[in-house]
């Protein structure tokens, strides 16, 4: 029902064919990292998947429903999208902001009720952002300004959430806090599609990867099966393994460029 799935998309921007046949899904429970180099196609893809960008062929579906034939506030329901925020946002306040994520819920010109507030309240606090509850958008940096994005998708609790490199510009902890976020979420049956840029974040914690090289999906599986040296190196340009703890826990040991 809430599976979100790509069936052999293709998508152009401008002149350009950036994805190629791309067949890809996200189950409930489950968060799949979308990686690959620089221009590779995870920020077309996700915006394909959350109708930014119409597929030029192939179908994205949300359960048996062709998201291009959902109407736009089901959509907005089913689907929360945490993207970078445009440095210019201004005149909301961080919870103004975030509340917006609740307009989904609420119907035309419904005013927000104390169930939302009090959604908006618990997310300020999970993404750490209490504090600046009040400060305009403005005043925000780069890091904080990320956490507002991310904190607005998850106000929305949707079913599905995509989300476009969620750790950029954040600390150490931020990023540890936000993935950690995104696990507690996929186990209470989120399905949670996320583009990363860090492998051994990807690696750690995600329940499968998928490998996008030139608009073409060249790997989807777990960590371990996807990161094999060989691929590695060919898509990465790194020398570097996967290593599976006793435990289970799995970090990726990078050692270095692939020639050097
Ligand atoms: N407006 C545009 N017109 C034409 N080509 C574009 C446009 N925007 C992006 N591209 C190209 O589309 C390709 C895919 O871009 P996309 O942003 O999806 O890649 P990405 O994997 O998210 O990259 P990054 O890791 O750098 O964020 C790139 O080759 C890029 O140069």
């Amino acid at each position: 029902m809430n599976r979100l799935r790509a069936h052999a998309v293709h998508a152009r921007l401008g002149p350009r064919t950036v994805l190629r046949g791309v067949d890809l899904q996200v189950a409930p429970g489950q968060v799949l990292a979308l990686v690959g180099p620089n221009g590779s196609g995870k920020t077309t893809l996700l915006r394909t998947c959350y109708r930014a960008l119409s597929v030029h062929a192939g179908v994205i579906t949300l359960g048996d429903d062709d998201i291009s034939t959902l109407h736009r506030r089901d959509l907005a329901r089913a689907i929360g999208v945490g993207v970078q925020e445009p440095a210019s946002l201004g005149g909301l306040t961080v919870r103004e902001s975030v509340q917006l994520g609740r307009t989904p819920h609420r119907r035309w010109h419904q005013a927000f009720d104390a169930q939302d507030r009090a959604v908006v309240t618990e997310v300020l606090s999970k993404v750490g952002l209490t504090e600046l509850a009040d400060r305009d958008l403005l005043e925000l940096s780069g890091g904080e300004r990320q956490r507002v994005s991310i904190a607005r998708a998850l106000a929305q609790q949707p079913r599905v959430l995509l989300l476009d490199e969620p750790t950029n510009h954040l600390d150490l902890r931020h990023q540890l806090t936000i993935l950690g976020l995104l696990r507690e979420l996929a186990e209470q049956g989120t399905a949670i599609l996320v583009t990363l840029h860090d492998l051994s974040m990807a690696t750690t914690y995600s329940d499968q990867m998928a490998v996008l090289d030139d608009g073409l999906l060249v790997a989807v599986g777990t960590p371990e099966t996807v990161l094999q040296p060989d691929l590695l190196a060919a898509v990465f340009g790194v020398n570097a393994h996967v290593i599976t703890e006793k435990q289970g826990r799995r970090t990726l040991d990078i050692r270095g460029l692939a020639n050097a």
